[in-house]
């Protein structure tokens, strides 16, 4: 049977259409391009997380209507890209990201930037917050909580510590795969991963290489780094750290837990515009008098906004003194936001916003 005639005829249309598609990739970089004069000109941010996220909304409501032939999962990884593309075309942002290459964070970071940017990685959660500050970076990348081993504490302290603000958010599913340059699984002497990679598999560790030792390292992407030129060492890592460091994924999704999420936190020097579906975050202490928690929230109650999450941490001040990390819905520029807020803030010792901006989509 010959197929190549019927085959050819569908592949020089579709030759035709990857052609305006980059015809009009073009046009929409040159508007992109002008919008980024404009901006100059006000000098306004050049990132506009809110706007993109209505794009991404507009376009996924757009191909539902139209018959999600191209699946609609895939709109915003594709266009994601395309403004990353048009963005870069503006400026180049720079992005410090908790390294090294190849770790969650920065799987992070590329889905919520897009490729083109400049992605800096850094040792320590404290050198992302250093790089804004210093304004080596326009933005930083760092976890926050992981549905498995909580909240990172450290990050929260920096957010206190630090005039920046947090502009973002990514959830990202974790997926923990044990690799090496060796496939077979009896030899592995040694396992190198992050600790808290290493709780999530243990279950699987424990039963399948009860021998092996399993050594800490910093990060995910050390251990792949670690296991890379070593026949008797394995690592439990991501699949991008298997593809950087050209290892084997000896076994799949190792993690005890299916749903192993981490969330991240996008910081930078200024609060974004409202995007319509937003939270806030601030942190606040409480006086040392009876019912100070409930007076304290009661402005959110009357005023009728959504407190999502409240978590409390030492305060480092004094001891057994506490401040609460708390998200509500909303835009700190809604007037309702704004007056529970002030209302909140008269009540409290310390009081401080972290960040207003779009939820993880
Ligand atoms: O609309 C803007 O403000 C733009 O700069 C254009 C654009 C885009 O490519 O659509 C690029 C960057 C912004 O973060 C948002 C959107």
């Amino acid at each position: 049977m010959d197929y190549t005639k019927e085959l050819d005829k569908l592949r020089q249309q579709i030759d035709k259409i990857d052609e305006q598609i980059l015809y009009l990739l073009n046009e929409r970089a040159k508007l992109a391009r002008e919008v980024g004069e404009v901006k100059k000109k006000y000098d306004l941010p050049i990132y506009v997380p809110s706007r993109e996220q209505k794009i991404f909304e507009r376009l996924e409501k757009i191909n539902k209507r139209i018959g999600e032939i191209f699946p609609t999962e895939f709109i915003k990884p594709v266009f994601r890209e395309i403004i990353s593309a048009c963005r870069s075309t503006e400026e180049n942002l720079k992005v410090a990201y908790l390294g090294p290459r190849a770790t969650f964070t920065h799987q992070a970071s590329i889905e919520h930037f897009g490729q083109a940017v400049e992605h800096i990685p850094v040792q320590t959660i404290k050198d992302v917050f250093e790089e804004i500050v210093k304004e080596k970076a326009d933005y930083g990348v760092v976890p926050v909580e992981n549905t498995i081993e909580g909240i990172v504490n450290y990050t929260l302290d920096l957010l206190v510590d630090y005039p920046l603000k947090i502009t973002g958010e990514v959830i990202l599913e974790i997926s923990l795969h044990l690799m090496g340059i060796n496939p077979n699984k009896n030899e592995i002497v040694r396992v190198y991963s992050h600790r808290h990679a290493l709780a999530e598999c243990r279950d699987w560790l424990m039963k399948n290489l009860p021998d092996a030792q399993l050594i800490e390292v910093e990060s995910t992407a050390k251990a792949a780094e670690m296991a890379k030129d070593d026949y008797e060492s394995a690592a439990v890592a991501s699949e991008a750290a298997a593809d950087i460091y050209g290892l084997h994924i000896i076994e799949r999704k190792i993690d005890r837990h299916t749903h192993n999420y981490t969330r991240f936190l996008i910081i930078g020097k200024d609060i974004p515009p409202p995007s319509g579906n937003d939270k806030t975050t601030f942190v606040f202490s409480l006086k040392n008098e009876v019912g100070a928690l409930y007076k304290t929230l009661e402005p959110l109650y009357k005023h009728g906004i959504n407190m999502t999450k409240i978590e409390s941490r030492p305060s480092k001040k004094e001891a057994w003194d506490y401040i609460f990390f708390t998200d509500i819905e909303g835009h700190i520029s809604e007037e309702k936001v704004k007056n529970a807020l002030n209302e909140l803030q008269k009540k409290s010792p310390f009081f401080k916003i972290l960040g207003s901006y779009p939820k993880a989509h």
